[in-house]
């Protein structure tokens, strides 16, 4: 009930950022420190660091953990999103090495996501399972509200982002076959990667604003003026990008304090109409793991 009346009055956001390739830590940050958060869905792939940027809190995580020894196949998606929103995360910045699938968008590139195709299927994809079964919307997966945010303080900053693209997952580890990424061109995808899903289904059923800056890498393997993709070139370029990065996350955070209204685009209401178990079917072992992705609707 609290929170429906914040809710309505607004509330103070609370920015997550998930780094990803080449990304394991955010400098600058005041008062930091590294917190190991427990979830019923097992380990986040790493401590969480808490921390201030000029004076606005901020959480951030390691998606493959400090030194990059998780894959992504095995990364625990649910608990690191569970883990973000005990937090109380409230929107979550994802940043994310992709290769390219249009010739427009060459290695520096940088692409605010706004669509994906999920093409991985080894992983967890829902916290909501036997004993609680919802169905959220996904036709727009990212929130546009963040998104405007993010491409305003990159424009302030110089820095180029395309407004808008599709993301491909692929589930990896491996990279693609040349088959595999020309079919990709063919579907109009405009950047590959192997993270993105289900990180934004999750992020969706735990009513979080998501939004994904996508640094292009490589040309993946279809151009035929550029080497395929090596883990060399990706760390190389994302290097050079990463001062971009950390800049745009150093603008953005700030530029996010602040009371605010819930999300015009209802991301942060997406259980409102989602849940079909009847509450006496649901089984109360799932309701409690539940606790703090779907707490809200659940307990009134
Ligand atoms: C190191 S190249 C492949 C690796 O990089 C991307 O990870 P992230 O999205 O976390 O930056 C890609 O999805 C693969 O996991
Ligand atoms: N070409 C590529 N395919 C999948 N994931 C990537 N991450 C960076 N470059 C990639």
């Amino acid at each position: 009930m609290t929170q429906d009346v914040g809710q309505e009055a607004g509330i103070e956001p609370l920015i997550g950022v998930i780094g990803g390739s080449g990304l394991y830590n955010i400098d600058g940050l005041e008062d930091r420190v590294w917190r190991r958060v427990a979830t019923p869905w097992g380990e986040p792939s790493d401590e969480l660091l808490f921390g201030r940027l000029r004076g606005v809190r901020c959480v951030f995580l390691p998606r493959h953990g400090r030194g990059h020894p998780i894959p992504p196949s095995e990364l625990n998606f649910r608990a690191n999103i569970d883990a973000l929103k005990r937090s109380g995360v409230t929107d979550i910045i994802s940043l994310s090495a992709v290769g390219s699938l249009r010739d427009d968008l060459p290695p520096g590139s940088f692409v605010l996501v706004d669509q994906f195709i999920d093409r991985s299927f080894a992983r967890q994809k829902s916290f909501f399972t036997t004993g609680c079964v919802a169905h959220v919307p996904m036709a727009d997966p990212t929130c546009p509200r963040l998104g405007e945010v993010i491409l305003r303080q990159a424009e302030l900053l110089d820095i180029t982002m395309r407004k808008g693209g599709t993301y491909l997952v692929m589930e990896g580890p491996q990279f693609s076959t040349r088959a595999e990424s020309e079919l990709y061109r063919e579907w109009g995808c405009s950047v590959i990667g192997m993270t993105n899903m289900p990180e934004a289904k999750l992020a969706r059923e735990a009513e979080m604003d998501y939004a994904s800056v996508a640094m292009v890498t490589d040309f993946d393997c279809w151009h035929e003026g550029h080497d395929s993709v090596t883990v060399d070139a990706v760390v190389e370029v994302m290097q050079r990008n990463s001062e971009r990065a950390r800049n745009l996350i150093r603008a953005v955070i700030p530029a996010l304090g602040g009371v605010r209204p819930p999300c015009p685009a209802g991301c942060d209401r997406a259980l409102e109409h989602a849940i079909i178990t009847a509450p006496e079917a649901r089984d109360p072992a799932l309701l409690e793991k539940l606790d703090a992705v779907a707490g809200r609707v659940l307990k009134r």
